[in-house]
């Protein structure tokens, strides 16, 4: 699905240089739920943005579907961008004027093609996968943490993606939604086959998952399969 091959990301300001990440290799085949720890500043969020293709490294080649994407024009790459790769971030990033409807439909706004009542369609069936269909009538101040992050991965799930990047998706909620937050994601990883990348703090989180790739200092340190994936319930 995603390869790295030999990332730098450097940040260059006046007076410093800050080497976010250093020499990364990493594949990430269809299908896998993959999540990525490591101390504040090693650069994890650096990450889901080159592989959101939303930064570009200052090094090295970046890959989706085998190709680079340097060989991809912009319109595909916008393409890419907007169809195959969704976003679910720590402070859920909803638009408090904007009802929970409206606000799962906004990316398919600017989306071409799409007919209204197709938009409608597609944004109660994510709503529903995140049990919040009861929901939509609501404004998101009138929801607690746990439903805010429903309703954005809702909005991520709308543009049916292959990828969903995850930047601390559980890091704003207690454990009883945290576990909500990562049972849909898990779900939505096992049934549908959705590829999950997912930075989080929190080590019971990441041993739910596939495999647990750890960073310090901008660099890989470990990269394994976790245990426990294989034998849970979802
Ligand atoms: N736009 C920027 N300009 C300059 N330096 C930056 C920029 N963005 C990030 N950095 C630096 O790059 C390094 C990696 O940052 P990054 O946000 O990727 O870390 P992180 O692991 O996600 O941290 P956290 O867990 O605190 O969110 C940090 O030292 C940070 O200060």
């Amino acid at each position: 699905m995603i390869t790295l091959k030999n990332i730098e990301k450097v940040y260059q300001t006046k007076t410093i240089e800050t080497v976010a990440l250093h020499n990364v290799n990493l594949h990430i085949p269809k299908g896998e739920f993959v999540s990525v720890m490591g101390p504040s500043g090693c650069g994890k969020s650096t990450l889901l943005n080159i592989m959101g293709l939303l930064d570009e490294p200052t090094n090295g080649i970046v890959e989706i579907d085998g190709k680079p994407i340097s060989r991809y024009r912009d319109k595909e790459l916008a393409h890419i961008r907007n169809q195959k790769i969704g976003f679910v971030f720590q402070s859920y990033h909803l638009i408090n004027d904007l009802s929970v409807l409206d606000n799962v439909e906004l990316p398919l706004l600017y989306r071409s093609g799409t007919s209204a009542s197709e938009t409608r369609h597609l944004a109660l069936t994510a709503l529903e996968k995140v049990g919040l269909s009861a929901r939509t009538k609501h404004y998101p101040t009138q929801l607690s943490g746990g439903q805010r992050q429903r309703v954005a991965i809702a909005r991520a799930l709308i543009g049916q993606p292959e990828l969903i990047l995850a930047d601390e998706p559980t890091g704003n909620l207690d454990s009883v939604m945290g576990e909500e937050i990562m049972n849909i994601l898990l779900t939505l990883n096992r049934q549908d086959g959705t590829t999950i990348v997912m930075v989080t703090h929190d080590e019971n989180m990441a041993q739910k998952t596939e495999r647990l790739i750890r960073f310090f200092d901008g660099q890989q340190v470990s990269d394994a399969k976790t245990t426990a994936y294989d034998f849970q319930q979802v």
